[in-house]
């Protein structure tokens, strides 16, 4: 039995003299032949080279990840300010600091760590697979397989389809019409095209053209193939840079691990997997994505804070020095109030928070989140932005007329679309046929003819399967065409008996088209295009008028809600080289195939409950105007005059969106999109509803245009989706989606029941919800003890609290603080709109109930003042120390509950268990550690009895205070916005 030789491990470990070998020389290099490897030598390379791992799933080792933590924001301000302290030589707060930043570097690692687990778990619930052909033994015809992409081994033959992620590094040995997109190796943001180039002769094999046993296997490349000025794209669709280019990844039969296929099809071998890939050496760890919103705006309330934190020790100490007229040696007392105000706990509850959210929704709902923040994204999304097809719509076309260019019900039009169909899925190789080619099969073959269509077809096909296909380019979203050049059956010149009837000519007759053939000459092939109207027509033969009637009768059929193909056909004489753009002009138009796709069950559903949480829904498609505006009313996005519906949310309510003549009202096309510049189209996407006709990039830009005025999601499951989902604050897909776009995606939905974004929605505010609830519980609190501790440090001729008791208030605030991140809270008006955090909102509030914190903190000062005067012989700096430790506790347990995010209505729901035990637990420890035997060693001491009575007046106060502040806060917030999210202010949560 063969393995991978020693010799050539190398060879085939880098895959780079597969670059320079013939595809023959590749497979023999590797071991392999074109039937693939057997299942046993499969094995024994499997143990041999490994799993075909993605480079960078490794675990993070545990001191990288204690060193990221330290860099943190916070965690390096304050080894900051405990590196002064040290170098002060005030070993106390340098101390205090230090194990501050063990302690949340600590739990930051071990919370990322814990998240990063449970998102793997919940990734692996969605293998990656790739389509292998392999031979169970020597000898044995080979079978196609699916396979974990991790089972690859080098000498492995496999299939790529469009939407596929390129699961290895691969040499190809056919390709037809391949384009991939390799942004994240080469950078190159276009799809680049590919071909089966055997390198010797240099030149492509069943590849970039057309692919079929007849047409492609001798020829040159032809100008036309990449794109020129007259030809447009190449059938393949490609234009992106990369064919000139001399780096490894623009090798045009090379494609690599990290790519995926834009469009086309192809059968390739593995040369190189796991660790030996390109991308392992381009990329030691995955390149991280872009921030979200959410990200940036937990970033920029760091930021603010820091600047804050540095501001501190000098204001602290001119004021001592000011009123005091001390020096330097308060240095050490300014640092201690500095660190007093950070949140260091920040980085800790935010992942806990998100972590615990992503797994109740992959529990109750299968939902699954690969990127934690982007359910912080979700949270604070107002747009939510979705493609039609597969995500609105079922995907599950079922063909319902097929119409003569005259309009009369013709089966042949489906007969030929469908015979088109199969030759291109035939000679591609497509792993997975198209849903629509899929439903013109179905149809056309069951004997009673089409489902549910009385004129569909039913015709004999047995004429038309005698027809052979000579070479075929799949459906490509960007040309929006599928072609296949047919071999009639007695292409020596004479009519077959069964062909005649069918022939395509026959059609052309009938619908008054050129020519009006009865015969084919020797060596006469017929070129079949279906595709989008506008593209068809386009390259049809016809006046102008014609074409605007077929237009108009396109139009019509769309706005009934059919997806439309339409099909023509044109006579060519057979040859060596390869068919060209130029081949599908002058067509004969055949006529019209129409398909209905049910709405997806829960969709109707799920827009309402959107709507009902304050997202404007926007639908990209790249179907017909028609076709789109009909799906939207019947869903209930667009009301019958193309005006968003009038529940509906949107950044700009009431617009009519008629921005084209001839689209229907409502719906803009991608053709428009082209003409607007960045600012227009921003406007005009934030108040229209539906963009059709729209190519990837067009949807990606429509995406970008709506990113600038707020959080955008973008919902997807096909290949044209992948640049709008990467263009998006948050992608989601449904989980039945591409490889490549559950790749891309930051949330997979379970199933394809959509009412799930709704519940994501909602976690990701309740997120939002907990972390605001953090910041503000701390700030305010925080600031309310760094005023206190300044004022104090002004007026007392002692340290108004000394670094250990720092250090244990510190450590118990942490600790109780972590349990917000098991709040729930919910309001009503937290379910009505994004969950957004404003640094600045967030600073006005911080800095109000900070001012009543320090109230109520001065007022204790003052209790204690009264209290110690009463209690004989007590020592008053410790009494000092003791009082205010125990108040500093309650009023911070006091507003954990009042604070809460959700205002008044947030009583309504019940603090979480975590939250209420955090709570009494605080308030324990303030009561009893000075009470207890740990209060000397702490320089704490049991406080005369009269003080507590006085300091219950004091958070009675305190906590009247609190509520009245903060119903008046609120009632001021919902007087300034209007009931219509977007007008008025974002919530903080
Ligand atoms: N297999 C196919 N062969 C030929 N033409 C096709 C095929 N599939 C789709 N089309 C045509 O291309 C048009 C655009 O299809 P595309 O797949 O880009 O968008 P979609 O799937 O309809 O919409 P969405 O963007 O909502 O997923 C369709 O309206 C149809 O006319």
């Amino acid at each position: 039995m063969a393995s991978a030789p020693e010799s050539r491990g190398t060879a085939v470990r880098s895959g780079r003299p597969a670059g320079a070998a013939s595809s023959l020389q590749t497979l023999r290099l590797l071991e392999s032949g074109p039937r693939g490897l057997t299942e046993a030598q499969a094995e024994e390379r499997l143990v041999k080279h490994g799993e075909n791992t993605v480079p960078g799933s490794h675990p993070v080792p545990w001191g990288l990840r204690l060193a990221r933590a330290v860099g943190e924001p916070f965690t390096a301000v304050l080894l900051c300010l405990g590196l002064v302290s040290a170098v002060i030589a005030s070993w106390g707060t340098a101390c205090v600091i230090a194990v501050l930043v063990v302690v949340s570097a600590v739990l930051r690692a071990a919370g990322e760590r814990r998240a990063e687990r449970s998102v793997a778990a919940l990734c692996a619930v969605l293998p990656q697979t790739a389509t292998v052909r392999r031979r169970p033994a020597e000898g044995a015809a080979p079978v196609h397989r699916e396979l974990p992409v991790d089972q690859l081994v080098p000498g492995d033959v496999v299939r790529l389809g469009a939407g596929d992620l390129v699961p290895a590094d691969v040499r190809l040995l056919r390709a037809s019409g391949l384009t991939v997109h390799q942004a994240v190796l080469s950078g190159e943001s276009a799809p680049v095209p590919k071909h089966a180039v055997d390198t010797g002769c240099e030149r492509p094999v069943g590849n970039g053209e057309f692919t079929g046993p007849g047409a492609p296997d001798s020829a040159d490349p032809v100008p036309g193939a990449k794109g020129t000025a007259d030809t447009g794209p190449g059938i393949g669709g490609a234009t992106g840079p990369g064919a000139g280019d001399a780096t490894e990844f623009s090798a045009p039969h090379l494609c690599f691990q990290g790519s995926s296929v834009a469009s086309g099809s192809a059968t390739a071998v593995v040369v190189a997997t796991g660790a030996h890939t390109r991308f392992a050496d381009a990329w030691a760890t995955p390149p991280g994505r872009r921030r979200g919103t959410f990200d940036r705006s937990v970033r920029s309330v760091a930021w603010l804070l820091i600047r804050c934190m540095l501001l501190i020790p000098p204001v602290a100490l001119l004021a001592d020095a000011a009123v005091r007229g001390r020096g330097l040696e308060t240095l050490p007392f300014a640092v201690t109030v500095a660190v007093g105000l950070t949140p260091e706990m920040l980085p800790v509850v935010v992942t806990a928070a998100l972590a615990r959210a992503a797994g109740g929704l992959a529990r109750r709902r299968a939902v699954l989140v690969r990127r934690l923040h982007a359910l912080g994204d979700l949270g604070a999304a107002g747009v939510l932005c979705t493609d039609k097809t597969g995500t609105l719509t079922q995907d599950r076309p079922v063909l319902e007329c097929s119409l003569a260019p005259d309009g009369t019900p013709d089966a042949r039009v489906a007969q030929w679309a469908a015979l088109s169909a199969f030759w291109t899925l035939h000679l591609a190789e497509l792993p997975v046929p198209d849903p629509l080619d899929e439903a013109l099969l179905d149809a056309t073959v069951e004997p009673d003819g089409p489902a549910g269509s009385g004129d569909g077809g039913g015709a004999d096909l047995g004429g038309l399967w005698d027809w052979e296909g000579v070479a075929a380019l799949p459906f490509d979203p960007v040309r929006r065409l599928s072609c296949a050049v047919l071999r009639p059956p007695h292409a020596d010149g004479t009519p077959g008996p069964a062909a005649a009837p069918h022939a395509p000519e026959a059609a052309e007759a009938a619908a008054g088209g050129p020519g009006e053939y009865t015969a084919y000459g020797p060596g006469e092939y017929t070129v079949v295009v279906k595709g989008a109207a506008e593209e068809v027509l386009e390259r049809c033969a016809l006046d102008d008028e014609r074409r605007a009637e077929l237009h108009r009768r396109a139009a019509l059929l769309a706005e009934d809600g059919l997806r439309l193909l339409a099909v023509g056909c044109a006579r060519r004489r057979s040859r060596l080289g390869p068919y060209v753009p130029g081949d599908e002009r002058g067509l004969t138009f055949l006529g019209f195939v129409g398909l209905r796709d049910a709405l997806a069950p829960t969709a109707a559903r799920a827009l309402a409950g959107l709507a009902r949480q304050g997202v404007a829904v926007k639908v990209l498609t790249g179907d017909h105007p028609g076709t789109a505006a009909r799906v939207c009313r019947d869903l209930g996005l667009l009301d019958a005059d193309g005006t968003p519906a009038a529940d509906a949310p949107s950044q700009d309510a009431g617009a009519t969106g008629t921005v084209r003549p001839g689209a229907p009202p409502g719906v803009v096309t991608g053709a428009v999109v082209d003409t607007l510049d960045d600012d227009r189209l921003a406007e005009v996407a934030a108040r229209s509803t539906v963009f059709a006709r729209c190519t990837p990039a067009q949807k990606a830009r429509v995406v970008r245009a709506l990113r600038t005025r707020s959080t955008t999601g973008f919902l997807g499951d096909g290949v044209n989706d992948l640049a709008a989902l990467h263009a998006a604050d948050i992608g989601l897909c449904p989980r039945t989606a591409a490889p490549v776009a559950r790749e891309a995606a930051d949330v997979v939905l379970g199933a394809k029941e959509l009412t799930a974004i709704e519940d994501a929605v909602a976690a990701g505010r309740r997120c939002g919800g907990a972390i605001a609830s953090y910041l503000r519980i701390v700030l305010s609190s925080n600031l309310g003890n760094v005023l206190a501790m300044l004022v104090a440090g002004v007026l007392l001729p002692f340290l108004p609290m000394l670094p250990a008791q720092v250090l244990v208030q510190n450590l118990c605030f942490d600790a109780a603080q972590l349990a917000l991140a098991f709040d729930r809270p919910g309001t009503v008006e937290g379910r009505r709109r994004p969950a957004v955090l404003r640094p600045r909102a967030l600073l006005g509030f911080v800095t109000g109930f900070g001012l009543l914190n320090a109230a109520a903190d001065v007022a204790t000062f003052a209790v204690l003042a009264l209290a110690v005067r009463h209690g004989t012989g007590t020592d008053s700096a410790a009494a000092f120390h003791s009082g205010w430790f125990t108040e500093n506790l309650l009023t911070q347990a006091m507003v954990m509950l009042l604070l809460r995010t959700g205002g008044s209505a947030a009583y309504a729901r019940r603090p979480a268990r975590p939250l209420l035990l955090a709570v009494a637990g605080l308030a324990a420890v303030g009561l009893l550690l000075p009470l207890s035997p740990l209060g000397a060693p702490l320089g704490m001491t049991p406080l005369p009895w009269v003080y507590y009575p006085m300091l219950a007046l004091v958070l009675c106060v305190y906590g009247a205070a609190l509520a009245l502040a903060r119903a008046a806060g609120e009632r001021r917030a919902a007087g300034a916005r209007p009931g219509r999210y977007g007008k008025g202010r974002k919530s903080d949560g």
